[in-house]
């Protein structure tokens, strides 16, 4: 099952600095794990913004609650989720 996620991250300005680059560095080897795994198919910067867009290929609805609760970021995140479909007009379908 396909969806899209869009990751919003506002970390307080008056975090610990030490704490902020830790949960970052976690947050990256938690992606990268799971973007070698396959879970995790795609990665996008929003332009401008401390926000991502990304593309999960998982079994099911409950799989993908769990991966984006364990975001070592989750608490500092507004999360977007739309599960995708084909579309009719895909020449790749
Ligand atoms: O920087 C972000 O967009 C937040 C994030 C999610 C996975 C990752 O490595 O960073």
């Amino acid at each position: 099952m396909l969806y899209a996620v869009k990751m919003h991250v506002a970390i307080p300005h008056d975090l610990d600095p030490a704490e902020r680059d830790a949960t970052i560095a976690r947050e990256k080897a938690y992606s990268q794990d799971l973007q070698r795994g396959g879970e995790w198919r795609h990665i996008w910067r929003c332009a401008g913004q401390y926000s991502n867009i990304s593309i999960f290929d998982v079994e099911s609805n409950e799989r993908l609650h769990e991966i984006l609760w364990g975001l070592p970021l989750f608490a500092y995140m507004t999360v977007e989720v739309t599960p995708l479909a084909t579309h009719p007009s895909d020449i790749h379908a």
